[in-house]
């Protein structure tokens, strides 16, 4: 939990989530306290952007109930930011521009303080073309957290990125979230990033949380013998449920 907890408790009950006829969540039940910071892996296609989606109210679920900050979500909340895998900054807006799209009462001086903390305040008169994927990521950052959210959701943001570029930028948001205290919660493929980021980890498998952990490791986190626990003992609970998703399949097969 970050010492300056101003997120908003997140909770799902008994949410279900269907597309026509297919179900891709069952019944999932989750709380997430005020200025967690949890991380969602699980395989591809296993309804992790669908979850993030209805806790912004991009979507809404088949059965169950949705609360952020006690209230039932029914559309879109400005205090709920989401940064996708892309940067989806305004091309025909400047680096500044852009960021004070996000601060409330659209103020340029709010959105040179976000874009200082990023790192890129340099860059405040530049068109987003001119920057690298990682500083286009950073503005997008710069511009989710200049209104001071509640609630920060990353659907793999970091996943187009260098592997340098990777890591300063997981420093990044574990710096700020300890600076500003929101909930987040991270949508990742990798275990590592979820270890150095989240007090918790879930894994979602099958239409369901098969894995709800703890990493009580200090900060700012080091990648040392303890993180290498916690990613191990996650990556072998991955690979029992994929053996026990192919035993399943076989014995389909043999009928
Ligand atoms: N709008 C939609 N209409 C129909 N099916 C959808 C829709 N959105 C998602 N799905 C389906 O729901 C399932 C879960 O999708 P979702 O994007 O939540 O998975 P994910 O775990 O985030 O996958 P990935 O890790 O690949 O991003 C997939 O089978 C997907 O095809």
């Amino acid at each position: 939990m970050s010492e300056n907890a101003n997120g908003y408790k997140i909770e799902l009950k008994n949410v279900k989530k269907r597309f026509g006829q297919c179900e891709v969540l069952e019944d999932v039940s989750l709380t997430i306290e005020s200025g967690e910071f949890v991380a969602i892996v699980g395989h591809s296609g296993c309804g992790k952007s669908t979850l993030l989606r209805m806790i912004a109210g991009l979507d809404v679920p088949t059965e169950g109930t949705i609360l952020v900050n006690e209230k039932e979500v029914t559309g879109v909340n400005s205090q709920v930011r989401f940064l996708f895998q892309e940067a989806r900054l305004l091309p025909w807006k400047s680096v500044i521009a852009n960021v004070i799209i996000g601060t409330p009462d659209k103020n340029e001086a709010t959105a040179a303080q976000s874009l200082e903390r990023v790192g890129l305040i340099n860059k405040k008169h530049e068109w987003p073309k001119v920057l690298s994927g990682g500083q286009k990521q950073r503005v997008s950052l710069a511009r989710a957290l200049a209104g001071r959210p509640n609630v920060l959701l990353l659907d793999e943001p970091l996943g187009a990125l260098d592997a340098f570029t990777r890591l300063d930028m997981q420093e990044l948001i574990e710096k700020l979230w300890l600076e500003q205290g929101f909930t987040g919660i991270l949508v990742t493929h990798d275990v590592s990033e979820a270890v150095k980021l989240a007090n918790r980890v879930i894994l979602m498998e099958d239409k369901e949380i098969t894995l709800d952990m703890k990493i009580s490791l200090p900060r700012p986190r080091q990648k040392d013998n303890d993180s290498n626990y916690f990613e191990h003992y996650i990556l072998d609970k991955i690979m029992k449920l994929d053996e026990k998703a192919a035993e399943v399949r076989r014995e389909d097969y043999a009928i």
